[in-house]
């Protein structure tokens, strides 16, 4: 697919979600999109090779949270927590538009060293950060605890150990949208009781059928209502070990 073509296509896509994209975000997005498959050449960062499968399983499903939540702020801090090649982070940032800055943290050394080559060639320098660390220690660290107003992660963990590596960096007020599937409800107990314990509520949980066949995406929302608790999160690697909640 050309890249005319693909633009074309996700903004159309995009606006069927109630999600508008201006000229310079649909670029963007296919500019991260060739950064990913020349890389995933390389190492693997993706399963997705073809053009139109990315622009439905990477960018709408990214973006879908635009269009379901909101209104948004013309200005905030996003945090993805396990970022990988930048989804859903970097579609939402560059659709956000640049009063949004944003934190991109991914423990695998090359996976972060992609997302600080992405976030260069795509001109987000002065306002996205990448931090190779994992997110029990960025919650821990002064400079982004209880900072964010949105966090988002797609496919890293089970909700009630998101909660763990997400409510830390949220302000009191702040969102957590946790990209999940149709099983969440599985989750959903163990969730609900980690979130309690960190200062934060479940609040439901949005349904969205993706187009073509993509499956369906559930996202489940988290709201934070009063401060963490100074213990957490727990040493890295414990909340996965030892899940709250469970
Ligand atoms: C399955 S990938 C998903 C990547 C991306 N969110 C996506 O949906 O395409 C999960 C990523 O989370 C990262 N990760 C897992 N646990 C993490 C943690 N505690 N802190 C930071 N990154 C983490 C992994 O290194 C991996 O790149």
């Amino acid at each position: 697919m050309d890249g005319a073509r693909w633009q074309d296509e996700l903004a159309r896509l995009g606006a069927a979600f109630g999600v508008r994209l201006s000229g310079d975000a649909l670029v963007a997005m296919w500019r991260h999109w060739q950064l990913v498959r020349e890389a995933t050449g390389r190492f693997n960062l993706t399963a997705v090779r073809e053009d139109a499968e990315a622009l439905v399983r990477h960018y709408v499903d990214s973006l879908v949270l635009l269009g379901i939540a909101g209104p948004w702020a013309a200005e905030g801090l996003l945090v993805d927590l396990g970022s990988g090649a930048g989804f859903p982070g970097i579609p939402l940032l560059v659709a956000l538009g640049p009063g949004w800055r944003g934190l991109l943290l991914e423990s695998q050394g090359k996976k972060a060293a992609f997302l600080r080559e992405a976030v260069t060639v795509l001109g987000l320098d002065g306002r996205v950060i990448v931090e190779p660390v994992r997110a029990e220690e960025a919650g821990r660290r002064d400079s982004w605890r209880e900072q964010a107003d949105l966090v988002v992660a797609r496919a890293v963990a089970p909700l009630n150990v998101l909660a763990e590596y997400g409510l830390p960096l949220l302000r009191v007020g702040g969102r957590l949208w946790a990209y999940k599937g149709p099983r969440v409800a599985e989750e959903w107990e163990a969730g609900r009781r980690a979130a309690t314990v960190l200062g934060g509520r479940l609040v439901g949980a949005r349904e969205v059928e993706l187009p073509g066949g993509a499956g369906r995406r559930v996202l489940v929302e988290v709201v934070k209502e009063e401060p963490t608790p100074a213990g957490y999160p727990r040493r890295p690697g414990l909340p996965a070990r030892r899940p709250l909640g469970a």
